[in-house]
């Protein structure tokens, strides 16, 4: 039953229950309270929302202007919303069908505010799913994509609930109102670092789909004269095609992978903090922000190449790849807005260098800031070794690093506070944490298809698309590496050379790396990328399934075009 709840559609959204409410249960309640609502969650007896980000404030949390204002006379939390931007807006399911909401407010006992706390409440009776006294609900209307899901609006005017349902795992107020301090702030931030993490396997699962989609189609499309006279060949035959579809297939592999150590680092990091060790959480914080704004990015992106790299049929919804677009747009924007992600990154990388710079040896992701040297020695480099390509991406996230800290470094000695030159900063910090994850992804990369248990020959493959991955980027961002010399013009056009090279090695085993997913017909919903490939045949029954083509003439014909026809016709 459970199951088959996820796959609703149709204006029941379930999504949002399984990868925030019930995790948000699972992170920020007590036993106790686990006891009262996490089987019921988990079994869907109940089905709830994640109701933290207002129709005035998603990004700003702290800026959130819902209330919970604790009354010791009751023992019970008010919530409400105090103008119309408090209102709850774009939860996912909280339009219609859920009737539990963890909602995100600001904490409010004995006249002080403590800050933003989750609090558990109720939203629609369980008897005839009304909603409660005090609460207004509605679905926010039509959006880009996923219009299955009925996102929502909640308002609450004065609605009380008992104390114990605010999630007391890591803060708590006591009976008499007294305010219990958390080891961390940010841990009511918790289940958000947690979503980001899975985005970072679902943008890999999106990139996959749609190379799956891409690369089978572009087996089957038959398309203009390679040679004069010779039959028309696949269009993966042309370099261009595999330039467009080879790197988002090797970034498919590379976010997978990225996605593999996400989940490692969440399970070991939020498990030292379950003993009090709360040293990983400030890592864990700026990894799943930049690994989630730079691998959806890139994702959305590369979607719209595949669905391009299609022609006409890659427009068409029957391609399945602008409902994927649409779907990765919104992981750029929900979980935390790129931008600001990539900045939460950038203000640890800062941190970090500043570290460095006072003589701490630097861990983790970022060691490799206090390893790399700022003077580049020059060289021909062999830009077919993987090694070689982990160390030109580190370097020049390292550089990058460095130049954004010390460009604020001055904004401030010339006077300017520390906000306004992170400001007059923030496009470099951006480039520069952009440049951090990228190198961190292209390692790992690398790591994995070294050390992965594959069969040889797998792992030659992998290697190839590893080097294909890396060389990409080099290219794609060669001023990066011109910079400071360290790469140098002939290292680059080695590089394109390879990155040719790459692609015709790549070409015999595209579809066997598609394949390598294993994306049913059923999840890729696409005609273009059947697994059995009798794409004309399908595409032809799947247009005549078209609402428009249930009349011959459709009823248009006589509401508009008829009367207009004739009067045309009749002043000839
Ligand atoms: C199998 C095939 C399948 C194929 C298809 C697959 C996929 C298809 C494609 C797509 C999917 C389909 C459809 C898509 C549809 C929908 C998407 C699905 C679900 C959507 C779910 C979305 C849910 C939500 O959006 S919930 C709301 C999310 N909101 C946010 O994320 C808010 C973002 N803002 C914040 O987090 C914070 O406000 C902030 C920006 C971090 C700032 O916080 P603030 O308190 O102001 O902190 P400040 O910047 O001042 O820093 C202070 C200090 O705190 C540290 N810090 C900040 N945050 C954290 C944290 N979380 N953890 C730890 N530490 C933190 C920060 O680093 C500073 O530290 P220091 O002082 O520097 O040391
Ligand atoms: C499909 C979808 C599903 C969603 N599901 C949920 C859900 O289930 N529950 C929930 O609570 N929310 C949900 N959201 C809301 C989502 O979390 C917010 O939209 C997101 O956090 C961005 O906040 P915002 O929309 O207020 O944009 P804003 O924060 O207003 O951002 C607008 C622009 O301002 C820029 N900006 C903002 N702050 C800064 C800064 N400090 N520095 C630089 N630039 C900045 C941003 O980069 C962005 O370009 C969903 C959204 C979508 C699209």
């Amino acid at each position: 039953m459970a199951a088959a709840l996820q796959t609703l559609g149709g204006g029941i959204g379930i999504t949002l229950h399984w990868i925030a409410f019930t995790p948000t249960i699972e992170q920020q309640a007590t036993e106790e309270q686990k006891k009262k609502w996490l089987k019921l969650a988990q079994d869907v007896a109940i089905v709830g929302a994640y109701a933290q980000t207002e129709m005035g404030h998603g990004t700003f949390v702290r800026g959130l202007e819902t209330t919970a204002t604790y009354d010791p006379s009751t023992q019970e939390f008010v919530i409400n919303s105090p103008t119309l931007t408090s209102t709850k807006w774009w939860p996912g399911g909280l339009g219609k069908t859920a009737n539990h909401a963890t909602v995100m407010a600001q904490l409010y006992t004995r006249g002080k505010c403590y800050g933003p706390h989750n609090f558990m409440v109720q939203i629609r009776s369980l008897e005839n799913h009304q909603p409660c006294p005090g609460v207004t609900l509605g679905d926010i209307g039509p959006k880009m994509e996923s219009n299955g899901n009925d996102n929502g609006f909640a308002r609450f005017d004065h609605v009380r609930i008992p104390r114990e349902n605010m999630l007391m795992k890591f803060a708590r107020v006591e009976a008499d109102g007294t305010y219990v301090q958390p080891p961390s702030s940010k841990l009511a931030y918790s289940n958000m670092v947690y979503l980001r993490g899975t985005f970072v396997m679902s943008a890999a699962q999106a990139l996959a789909s749609a190379t799956t989609i891409a690369v089978r189609y572009s087996c089957v499309r038959r398309q203009s004269e390679m040679k004069p006279g010779e039959p028309e060949p696949q269009i993966l035959e042309y370099q261009t095609q595999q330039y467009k579809l080879f790197p988002q297939l090797a970034a498919a592999y590379a976010f997978w992978f990225a996605s593999w150590f996400m989940t490692q680092q969440h399970g070991s990091i939020t498990g030292s903090m379950e003993k009090g060790d709360m040293s990983g959480l400030a890592e864990l914080h700026a990894l799943s922000a930049g690994l989630k704004s730079y691998t959806t990015a890139v994702t959305a992106r590369g979607i719209d190449v595949c669905r391009m790299a299609c022609g006409g049929h890659g427009y068409s919804h029957a391609s399945g790849l602008p409902a994927l677009f649409g779907g990765a747009a919104a992981l750029c924007t929900a979980e935390g807005e790129n931008t600001v992600m990539m900045l939460q990154t950038a203000r640890y990388l800062v941190k970090c260098f500043a570290q460095s710079q006072a003589g701490k040896r630097l861990t983790g992701t970022v060691a490799y800031l206090s390893a790399v040297q700022p003077s580049p020695v020059a060289g021909n480099r062999n830009m077919s070794d993987l090694g070689t390509l982990v160390a030109a991406f580190q370097h020049r996230a390292a550089r990058m690093v460095r130049h954004a800290a010390m460009q604020m470094q001055g904004e401030m000695q010339k006077g300017k506070a520390r906000e306004d030159a992170w400001n007059s900063c923030s496009v470099l910090l951006i480039k520069a944490a952009e440049a951090h994850v990228h190198s961190f992804v292209v390692r790992n990369f690398a790591e994995t298809v070294q050390t992965v248990e594959v069969d040889e020959s797998v792992r030659a493959v992998l290697t190839s698309l590893c080097q294909l991955y890396s060389l990409y980027g080099i290219t794609e961002h060669a001023g990066d590496f011109l910079k400071d010399g360290y790469l140098t013009g002939r290292d680059i056009d080695a590089a394109s050379s390879h990155l040719s090279a790459m692609l015709a090695r790549v070409r015999p085993d595209a579809v066997a790396l598609v394949d390598a997913f294993d994306l049913h017909d059923k999840i890729l919903r696409s005609v273009l990328g059947r697994y059995d490939g009798r794409v004309y045949e399908h595409l032809y029954e799947w247009a005549k399934k078209s609402p428009l083509n249930k009349s011959e003439v459709h009823e248009s014909y006589y509401k508009y075009l008829q009367p207009f026809l004739k009067s045309n016709r009749a002043k000839l």
